[in-house]
């Protein structure tokens, strides 16, 4: 079971990730659980502050250390020990499926979503272990990204995925390439006709062929995820043989 506590202002964000899809069964079959802590629910004074103008002067507010300090150590002793602190921020460490299954080791996860410009540097330094980023972009909260993690480690979950999806964990994530195409009915759309292997029974034949697809998408797409990856004797005929075809 792997717990997760989110940190949020505005817990409603988080829920939809809670009651569907491959989410919501996880948490159904208590595969994960994601429970939110509102700050607000520690702030002392009678306005609930939890944030405050910038040192320093210019436009917005930061987060403060109380009553965010409180809520994070409140939700942390609700988790097991060796929980690992996840702060979401465009300054984070990039995620991607390696760091995925990194986080996946951890018992449990406490992912603090900021919002205003962000949070006072020092609780920072004080309560979390890493800063994780989803991508280059700015968004108007870290509650987006914290779903994000929640359904790419949810994934991961054994039992998580029904016979029929674990499928997916086969390309991308596992592999290191982009995912081969899909077809399904009807077998003729616009004139445009489903690829004759998969209409066959060859399964070897079906194999080498997503195989190859998988490899040429990779180099014409992300030749940067192929720089990184050994291609076995098979991968490296395939891809030379995509790449022919492509010079026609
Ligand atoms: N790429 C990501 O993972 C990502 C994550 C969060 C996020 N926003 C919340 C946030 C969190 C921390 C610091 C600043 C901010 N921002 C607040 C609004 O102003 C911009 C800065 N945006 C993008």
């Amino acid at each position: 079971m792997l717990r997760f506590a989110v940190i949020t202002l505005f817990p409603e964000l988080i829920r939809p990730v809670t009651e569907s899809g491959v989410t919501g069964r996880a948490v159904d079959r208590d595969l994960i659980s994601v429970e939110t802590w509102n700050p607000r629910d520690f702030a002392r004074d009678r306005h609930r502050t939890v944030d405050d103008r910038a040192y320093g002067g210019g436009p917005g507010m930061v987060m403060q250390v109380e009553p965010l300090g409180e809520t994070i150590r409140q939700a942390r002793s609700q988790l097991p020990a060796g929980s690992k602190t996840i702060y979401l921020s465009p300054q984070g460490r990039l995620l991607d499926q390696a760091l995925v299954e990194e986080l996946a080791a951890a018992p449990g996860l406490l992912l603090v979503a900021g919002r205003y410009e962000g949070v006072d540097e020092r609780l920072l330094e004080q309560e979390v272990d890493l800063e994780v980023s989803i991508g280059d972009y700015v968004l108007s909260g870290g509650e987006l990204p914290a779903m994000v993690v929640i359904d790419a480690l949810a994934r991961l979950q054994p039992g998580a995925l029904g016979h029929a999806e674990s499928a997916s964990q086969d390309s991308f994530s596992a592999e290191g390439l982009l995912d081969h195409p899909h077809f399904t009915r009807p077998e003729t759309v616009e004139g445009r006709a489903v690829p004759p292997v998969l209409l066959g029974g060859d399964h070897e034949a079906i194999r080498q062929w997503r195989l190859k697809q998988a490899l040429g998408r990779t180099w014409q797409r992300r030749p940067d995820l192929l720089a990184r990856r050994e291609l076995s004797e098979e991968e490296r005929r395939l891809l030379d043989e995509f790449i022919a075809e492509q010079s026609g």
